[in-house]
């Protein structure tokens, strides 16, 4: 099933309306056709009551009804085209706005890694220029091609019954018309295709410029980057050049058609005149019929381009939309039934980010509940992944991770992310309040709720120097604020959803050290009874927990206290001698 056809038979529930609409346009069109004929009648009182030697008063009394006729038409064909439009496009804003909730709901259930496989930009052009191209095929085009269908049919029906002779030599030339543009509005569909992965590229490139800017300057990289950007531009400059050679093809071809035609009806229609088979009025409005049938032609088979535009979108759009969500089969809920809650065991546990690629081969960890844990190992060792699989943003191979002996498949999403709370390195900031941003996990909280964990995560007293308090709206990912305020508002956040696991990334790296000293305090209460992951660069993490996890190549080559692991002098001792002679974990 193409995507416009899909797309109609999901709109089931505007169908009732798109007849009456129908219905409207076939009407406007009837008056639109009936005009031509009764203008040809004028001409023919006219061109009689001259030849009679008629005075004009006579002559006008042999037409005024027929004038008044043709206002009274011309009205209705406007009245009646307002209102198919006006309903056309309500019911085209109507079907875009449930296309675009449900691409947007469907976005979040799409699992994590759709998102690392997909560019930003790209999925923004389909949530943005794809969605457009379809709200405005809807709102103008299915209107402007079921009027411009129903006048050719009227118009062409109008000539026939004139002249069936003239008629049939009209209808060759517009058949060899449509022919041409049918061929034009394929080319169309494979050119817009090109085109949206052209600006989707492009728009990921500027992303990419954009939150990177500080870094690039830095490296002084502005002209390399300047150049992809330029070869990304340099795409989308040839495939819109190409999409405009299709969609500017369409007016000439039609004007040259509609002059051919124009050119047979002064031609035969004059013959005809001349041997008396045709009145003069005729011709007359078989050269408005001849434009009644051109401009619909042009116009329909520009719409038939945008339709083929909009049949990519749409396959762009259910693209997203059939990409299966995450599925959550868990029904089980964690917390009612444990003695220590909080506890994790990974259990023989596999895993890989890629089926063919196991990066963990059977792990096994045992966090007792209330405990702290530190994860420590060198960059790419695996420290992430194992908080990753916590939190099941990943499944794993093989083996099961529990929590309080439950295995997280059979927990629902909701209540493990209600469980286990994590502080990211990269502050995540949305555009809102001081307020809204701390109260983020837990919608209904008091106010007094947020002070009270801002003061434990000591971000209370920067926040009240700000000009509106907890009412500062922050905007562009928090960027009005320094890295540390930034965090210690994640921090106030992770304090406030009260997770019985704590994940903490490197929750401290960017908080300057007296700030750090005042956070770390705040946290040892606030863990107290919580059981906390900490992936470990500083000597204080590392020293106030309860064991170490050492990480390297996936595997956990070591576990124990600080103490043991120092007094085992194996990976551990290296990496922390290196810590100590000033280096990071
Ligand atoms: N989404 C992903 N898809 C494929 N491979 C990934 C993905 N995320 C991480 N990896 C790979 O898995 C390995 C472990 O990465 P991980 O982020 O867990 O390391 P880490 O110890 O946390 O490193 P760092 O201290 O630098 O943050 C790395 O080789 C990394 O390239």
């Amino acid at each position: 099933m193409s995507p416009l056809h899909r797309f109609l038979m999901e709109s089931k529930s505007q169908w009732g309306w798109l007849a009456l609409l129908i219905l409207e346009l076939i009407t406007a069109a009837m008056f639109e056709v009936s005009a031509p004929v009764l203008l040809g009648k004028v001409v023919d009182a006219i061109v009689s009551g001259l030849q009679t030697d008629q005075d004009i008063n006579t002559i006008f009394a042999s037409i005024d009804t027929i004038i008044l006729w043709l206002i009274a038409i011309y009205g209705g064909h406007a009245l009646f085209t307002y209102f198919g439009e006006y309903m056309m496009a309500s019911i085209g804003s109507k079907t875009v706005l449930a296309l675009r909730t449900r691409m947007s709901t469907h976005l979040y259930s799409l699992p994590i890694e759709y998102f690392h496989d997909h560019q930003r930009g790209d999925l923004l052009s389909r949530l943005t220029s794809d969605l457009d191209a379809v709200a405005e095929t809807i709102g103008e085009g299915v209107p402007g091609l079921v009027s411009a269908i129903i006048g050719i049919i009227g118009a062409t029906a109008m000539m026939i019954w004139i002249s069936p002779m003239l008629g049939i030599s009209i209808i060759a030339i517009i058949c060899i018309g449509i022919l041409c543009l049918t061929w034009l509005s394929k080319r169309a569909r494979r050119v817009y295709l090109k085109n949206q992965s052209a600006l989707g590229a492009f728009n990921s490139g500027i992303e990419e410029i954009v939150v990177g800017k500080p870094i690039i300057q830095t490296f002084g990289l502005e002209e390399t980057t300047t150049n992809q950007v330029n070869i990304l531009n340099d795409n989308l400059f040839k495939s819109m050049r190409s999409a405009a050679f299709t969609s500017q093809l369409v007016e000439p071809l039609v004007k040259f058609l509609n002059q051919i035609t124009y050119c047979l009806v002064a031609i035969q229609g004059g013959l005809m005149v001349l041997r008396g088979s045709i009145s003069i009025g005729d011709i007359q409005a078989f050269f408005l019929y001849v434009g009644q049938v051109s401009d619909p032609l042009s116009r329909s088979s520009y719409i038939l381009t945008k339709f083929q535009e909009t049949s990519a979108a749409l396959g762009r759009i259910y693209e997203v939309i059939d990409t299966p969500s995450e599925i959550d089969k868990g029904n089980k809920t964690l917390g009612d039934t444990t003695t220590h809650p909080g506890t994790i065991d990974f259990e023989h546990v596999d895993f890989g980010y890629t089926p063919s690629n196991v990066f963990m081969k059977d792990i096994n960890i045992h966090i007792p509940g209330g405990s702290m844990v530190a994860i420590v190992g060198p960059t790419g060792a695996g420290k992430s992944t194992l908080v990753n699989l916590i939190m099941r943003f990943y499944d794993i191979i093989n083996g099961r991770i529990t929590i309080d002996g439950i295995d997280i498949r059979d927990v629902s999403r909701e209540s493990l992310h209600n469980t286990v709370g994590m502080v990211l390195q990269d502050a995540w900031i949305f555009t809102g309040t001081i307020a809204d941003n701390i109260g983020y996990g837990k919608p209904n909280a008091s106010r007094e709720e947020i002070k009270y964990v801002a003061k434990l995560a000591m971000a209370d007293h920067f926040i009240r120097t700000l000009p509106d308090g907890y009412d500062t709206v922050l905007k562009r990912g928090g960027d009005d604020l320094s890295q540390g305020q930034r965090q210690l508002i994640t921090i106030a956040r992770a304090f406030l959803a009260d997770p019985t696991i704590l994940i903490l990334d490197e929750a401290t790296a960017n908080v300057d050290t007296r700030t750090e000293v005042e956070v770390q305090k705040a946290m040892n209460t606030l863990l107290k009874g919580r059981t906390s992951i900490v992936i470990a660069h500083r000597l204080s993490t590392i020293k106030n927990a309860d064991f170490l996890l050492v990480v390297e190549n996936g595997t956990i080559v070591e576990q124990g206290t600080h103490h043991e692991l120092i007094e085992r002098g194996g990976h551990y001792k290296e990496l922390y001698e290196n810590y100590a002679a000033g280096m990071t974990l």
